[in-house]
């Protein structure tokens, strides 16, 4: 895997630039919007350092009277939970810098997984942070809509997957929406 971590290496230094230069919020495409219903439970993720802020699009979760939901990290052996996130919890310290709900908090299935990416093609492939927590959280929720997160300027030319990588459903960038093929 030490192509991968090259590329994460790149992504990651490419993604402080561009924040560094100051980028627009990232904007709540239609497509996503289109995508929302009362009772779906949204997975979000409370950014860190210069990864892109899902808050537009949590807003409209919200407005469209989803349930949110972040991430709990114990380790990076143990795999993440989905823990219910109401707009008023305060979130605690976690591991790796996050910030995070406490583990009391309840356990929830999402049917919509917003996934902070290191970095993504044009097929839909993503990089993560390499500790397998959202490949083995794709692989517990299969029938959760994978939705990434990233700059633009994350984009590679060209990801090959492992055999265990589940392709993204779509991605959202500052500059829109990017789908496939409909599952
Ligand atoms: N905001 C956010 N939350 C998230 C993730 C993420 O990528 N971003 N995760 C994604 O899986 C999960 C947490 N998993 C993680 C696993 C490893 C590292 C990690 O190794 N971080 C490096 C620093 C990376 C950097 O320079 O940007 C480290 O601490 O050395 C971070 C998160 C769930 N929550
Ligand atoms: N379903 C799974 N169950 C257990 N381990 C898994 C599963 N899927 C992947 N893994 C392991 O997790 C690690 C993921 O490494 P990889 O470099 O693919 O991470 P990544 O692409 O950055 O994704 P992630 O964001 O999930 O960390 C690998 O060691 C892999 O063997």
């Amino acid at each position: 895997m030490t192509d991968k971590r090259a590329l994460r290496a790149a992504a990651r230094a490419a993604r402080d630039s561009f924040v560094a230069a100051g980028v627009p919020a990232l904007a709540c495409p239609r497509e996503f919007i289109a995508l929302l219903a009362t009772g779906l439970v949204v997975a979000s993720y409370a950014p860190i350092g210069s990864e892109a802020d899902p808050a537009a699009l949590e807003a409209a979760a919200r407005a469209a009277g989803c349930r949110l939901a972040l991430p709990h990290v114990v380790d990076r052996a143990t795999p993440i939970r989905f823990l219910a996130w109401d707009a008023d919890h305060k979130l605690a310290d976690g591991p790796f810098g996050l910030r995070q709900p406490d583990g009391a908090h309840a356990e929830v299935v999402p049917d919509l997984v917003l996934t902070p990416l290191v970095a993504f093609d044009a097929a839909l492939n993503r990089i993560g942070q390499g500790a397998g927590h959202y490949d083995r959280a794709f692989a517990a929720y299969p029938a959760a809509l994978r939705i990434g997160i990233a700059w633009s300027v994350q984009q590679l030319d060209s990801i090959t997957p492992d055999p265990w990588d589940a392709p993204l459903d779509a991605i959202v960038t500052e500059r829109g929406w990017i789908a496939g093929a409909a599952r």
